[in-house]
């Protein structure tokens, strides 16, 4: 099971040290077992996982040493154990935990798991042979475990033992990490002795001027020796002056280093260079060799169902060893081996917790939604950011979930579910279409598709598939998608006016560039701290790119800065109305449209072969909708202080279908919110004249819809029908083009 397999251990990348990284290339050789494991005969025992992790409990027993061993004759630091083994099931769990957020890859683990094939994450466990790893990840200290989840957990005091208790994981793991390091770091200097070409101090990395001169570098025989290169050519890099060979420049080091990185890690040569341009050559180093290690795993309690410390309590009795992920996050918890699948718990089924990577907790926390408020999750599917706002706002106000892609929308249907969200409604448009579905929301999540560059540990595809069109297109997307999201904001809301964008990817074309971009589309919007206790700044400049100064205030993550996924967090604050002249807010459609034009519309709903139509979601009735269409024109006009009596039902041609252009100039003209026309519902409010919020009124109308449709269970359907009744409401009563839909279904799937 390539990645899976190789990646066993949890702990934090190395420091930048060449010498302390042991970490190997996917197709290098595993390294031969050293020590005999004792294991668990049968079941789910056989299966155990081990899951060490960066701030762990790890710690160096005191009849562990290290030693440097020779195997297949390369030298490998080994961990002795005298006289008596510390693990009594130390199987490491082969693991792959890509998409472990996404319920349709949980479905799979939960079969696995039920036929014995897969250990607690859905990993093959038919490859168990036990591999050993470079550290093991020891059982918690018994006593620091039954002090972390006293009963007074959720005060100061048992968050400061939390912590405590993480320091001492640490700290042990620190000593652990330092005896392999200096036993390393003696066998690579040792080895770089004998195999490399250095003379005397200065190593001789770019071989003869016709060799050069040839673009015939030095073939490494070995990927030993290809590591060693790598590692040379960042020491005279980092000591240019010293350590270089006369003549030649920084450029050619350069080449040569990103040609062996492509070389050892398996990259592009394309996404290695624009990779390795965000760091310093050290640091580059560093990320790469980071992306060949999983992060910890990590779940989220949920809080609409339980407390941290109660799931802990409980998880703990399974036979699940874990702590909180750290002092920044009051929900974490951090998996270090589980002798049950995390997938399949009773806990899980009953939504106490979900499986969520630590670095989407904090595009939320960043958002920070309050109570009552309306929110506004611009691409929501699987749902793990969703439910957490869910979570924070106490079920009370309105999240509108949304996301295009309708087979991961029932995914995200299913976490609502499963975690008890009682204030959402999943919607299912291009995210560009809004704030024409509505706008007015007090807080907007933007955590946009990207190319996934931030989680290459999960998913290695990235490193070879990724072209310079995806970066291209993707940016493109991600700017049409920020300033939906901001025209989309109220600014004037009296708890809010915020939007947050973020990605898993850590580029600066999806990430500052189009920061920048939005604020230079949109004056009325800036940027604002995270409130985010950790992460790097954001580039002011790079690469001879120069970003507003205030672009220090987002925030980057890095794997090997902080073993979390690669990401990015930016927050903005909505000051004013969009200009009526702003990109896409013009109606005569300025180059750049935020919205599709009438012509791109999306039908939702996909056609079958008879003609008739039928949705993913289960279809809807008809007449079952008029009900609610009715009341909510009833209720608008009410609002507007008119006698819904009076007034008769707008026509509707019906032909609109074959011309939705037609269609949506019918309805705009007959049931008034023609100033919708306007991109932004503020411009749209501008020039009606009035401050008033349309969109908002509507809330408790869906509301009160989706108690009554829950309680048919019907959940699903439930669903479109509220998105239905809410295209409805906004004027668009007729069902739009339907030879669009692969257009929207081809916008899903993260990372794309
Ligand atoms: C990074 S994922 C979102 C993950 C989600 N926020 C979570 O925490 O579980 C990006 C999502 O954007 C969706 N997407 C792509 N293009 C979109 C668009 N134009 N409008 C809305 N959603 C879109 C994809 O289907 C995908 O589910």
């Amino acid at each position: 099971m390539g990645v899976g397999n190789r990646m066993k251990k949890q702990g934090p990348p190395g420091p930048l040290d060449e010498s302390l990284v042991t970490r190997k290339r996917k197709d290098a050789p595993a390294a031969p077992v050293e020590e005999k494991k004792r294991r668990r005969k049968g079941g789910l025992n056989a299966n155990k996982t081990v899951l060490g992790n960066g701030t762990g409990n790890a710690k160096l027993d005191k009849k562990t040493k290290v030693a440097v061993v020779k195997e297949n004759g390369r030298k490998k630091v080994k961990k002795v154990v005298e006289p008596e083994p510390v693990l009594e099931d130390d199987d490491s769990l082969g693991d792959e935990d890509d998409g472990i957020d996404d319920p349709d890859v949980m479905e799979d683990v939960l079969e696995g798991v039920a036929d014995g094939k897969m250990d607690i994450l859905g990993s093959d466990s038919d490859d168990s042979e036990p591999e050993l790893d470079d550290d093991e990840f020891l059982d918690s200290d018994p006593d620091v475990a039954a002090g972390m989840w006293s009963d007074e957990e959720d005060s100061d005091v048992a968050e400061e033992r939390l912590t405590a208790a993480n320091i001492v994981g640490l700290s042990e793991k620190k000593d652990w990490q330092k005896a392999i390091e200096e036993a390393e770091a003696q066998a690579e200097l040792a080895e770089s002795a004998m195999t490399t070409n250095v003379a005397g101090d200065r190593p001789k990395i770019l071989g003869d001027d016709e060799e050069v001169g040839a673009k015939a570098p030095l073939e490494p025989p070995s990927l030993q020796l290809l590591r060693t290169r790598i590692t040379d050519t960042i020491r005279v890099l980092d000591d240019f002056s010293n350590l270089s060979e006369e003549g030649r420049s920084r450029t050619e080091y350069t080449n040569q280093l990103i040609k062996d990185i492509c070389a050892y890690y398996g990259y592009s040569e394309f996404l290695a260079t624009k990779l390795f341009n965000l760091f310093p050559p050290r640091e580059a180093f560093a990320f790469f060799e980071a992306n060949e290690t999983p992060r910890p795993v990590v779940i989220r309690t949920n809080t609409l169902r339980t407390h941290r410390r109660e799931l802990a309590q409980t998880l703990i009795n399974r036979g699940v060893q874990l702590e909180p992920v750290g002092k920044w996050s009051k929900v974490g918890l951090q998996i270090f081996e589980s002798q049950v699948p995390l997938g399949a718990t009773p806990e899980y089924l009953a939504g106490h917790y979900i499986l969520q990577a630590a670095s989407s907790f904090l595009p939320v926390m960043a958002l920070a939604p309050q109570e009552n408020e309306r929110v506004l999750d611009m691409a929501a599917a699987p749902g793990g950011k969703t439910t957490h706002i869910a979570a924070l706002m106490k079920n009370t106000g309105c999240i509108f979930a949304n996301d295009s892609n309708k087979s991961r929308a029932k995914g995200l249907i299913g976490n609502i579910h499963r975690l008890g969200c009682r204030n959402t409604i999943v919607c299912n448009y291009s995210a560009l279409e809004f704030p024409k579905v509505m706008g007015g929301f007090d807080r907007v999540l933007l955590d946009a598709p990207c190319s996934g560059t931030g989680v290459i540990a999960k998913d290695a595809s990235v490193k070879t598939n990724k072209t310079e069109q995806d970066f291209l297109r993707l940016p493109h997307l991600q700017k049409q998608l920020i300033l939906a999201a901001i025209d989309s904001v109220d600014h004037a809301s009296k708890t809010g006016g915020y939007i947050v964008y973020s990605t898993c990817s850590v580029t600066v074309e999806e990430n500052e560039q189009v920061v920048q971009y939005a604020l230079n589309k949109r004056p009325n919007v800036k940027l604002v701290e995270t409130g985010l206790s950790f992460g790097k700044e954001g580039f002011t400049s790079i690469q001879g790119k120069i970003f507003h100064p205030s672009m220090k205030l987002t925030r980057r993550y890095y794997p090997h800065a902080y073993n979390v996924d690669g990401f990015f967090v930016a927050k903005f604050k909505k000051t004013g109305l969009t200009p009526a002249d702003a990109v896409g807010a013009k109606s005569d459609g300025g180059k750049e449209k935020i919205n599709p034009t009438e012509e791109e519309f999306i039908d939702k709903t996909p056609v079958t072969e008879d003609g008739t139509t039928e949705d993913d979601f289960g279809g809807w009735d008809e007449s079952e909708d008029e009900k609610f269409i009715e009341r909510a024109r009833k209720s608008q006009l009410r609002r507007k202080g008119k006698d819904p009596k009076s007034y008769g039902r707008p026509k509707v041609k019906k032909t609109k279908r074959e011309d939705p252009k037609a269609a949506t100039k019918a309805v705009e003209s007959e049931s008034k919110p023609a100033k919708a026309k306007a991109v932004d519902s503020e411009v749209a409010k501008k020039a009606n004249g009035s401050e008033s919020k349309p969109a908002k009124t509507k809330i408790t109308e869906f509301k009160t819809t989706v108690e009554v449709k829950e309680s048919k269970s019907k959940p699903a359907r439930t669903v479109t029908e509220i998105t239905k009744t809410v295209t409805t409401v906004n004027g668009k009563e007729s069902k739009p083009e339907k030879t669009k839909v692969k257009k929207s279904r081809k916008q899903g799937g993260v990372p794309i």
